[in-house]
C-alpha cells in the first residue's frame, strides 16, 4: 500500500483554538493586564498553568537553543509529558510551528498545526501529545518552562511521517 503523503497547513496560533492542547502566552488585548511600577510596567497577569507538582516535581527553567529541521517537515514522532506540563516562550524573532494532538489515547487523525509567531509562547498541559520543538528560519532560543523531578515524564512515539507539514 502506498504511503499517501497528507500536507497539513499551519493555522493561525490563537488563545482559543489552542484551548484544548494547552495556553497561549502573548501580552494581548484578550488576557487581564495591569499597571504595576508607577505605571512604567503593564503586567500581563497569570497567562499559563505550570502543573508541576505531581510526584514531588519541581518547575525547571532551561533555555532550548533549536535548528530548523529542512522542509517541508514530515512529522516523525509526538511525545506527552504525563507528569506536568511544558512551556515555550521563543526569545528571539522568528516563528516556529507548534504541532499538537489532544491528551490521551493518540490518533494521528486529531494531529493540529499551528504557526506561532514570535511574541507568542505556548504552554503545553500535562499529556497534551506534541512535536518536539520546531524552530523556523534560523537557530531560535526558547525559555522553557517544564517539570523536573522522579517518573518518567516523557512518552514519544514514532510515526511512519506520512503526514507532512506545508512549507512556512
Ligand atoms: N525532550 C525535551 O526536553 N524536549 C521536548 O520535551 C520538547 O517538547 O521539545
Ligand atoms: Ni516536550
Amino acid at each position: 500500500m502506498t504511503n499517501m503523503l497528507n500536507v497539513i497547513t499551519p493555522k493561525p496560533l490563537t488563545k482559543d483554538t489552542f484551548s484544548a492542547f494547552g495556553d497561549v502566552i502573548e501580552a494581548s488585548e484578550q488576557v487581564k493586564s495591569f499597571s504595576i511600577n508607577d505605571g512604567f510596567t503593564q503586567r500581563y497577569h497569570d497567562l499559563a498553568k505550570v502543573d508541576v507538582s505531581d510526584n514531588n516535581g519541581h518547575p525547571l527553567i532551561s533555555i532550548f537553543r533549536s535548528t530548523p529541521l529542512e522542509q517541508p517537515i514530515a512529522i516523525r514522532m509526538m511525545e506527552r509529558h504525563p507528569l506536568g506540563s511544558q512551556a515555550f516562550i521563543p526569545m528571539g524573532e522568528n516563528p516556529y510551528l507548534v504541532v499538537v494532538a489532544p491528551a490521551g489515547d493518540f490518533n494521528i487523525n486529531n494531529i493540529e498545526v499551528f504557526i506561532a509567531q514570535a511574541n507568542q509562547g505556548v504552554n503545553y498541559h500535562k499529556g497534551t501529545w506534541h512535536h518536539f520543538c520546531l524552530a523556523l528560519g534560523s537557530i531560535s532560543d526558547f525559555l522553557v518552562v517544564d517539570r523536573g523531578g522522579d517518573g518518567d515524564n516523557c512518552d514519544v512515539l514514532k510515526l511512519e511521517g506520512s503526514l507532512v507539514i506545508a512549507k512556512s
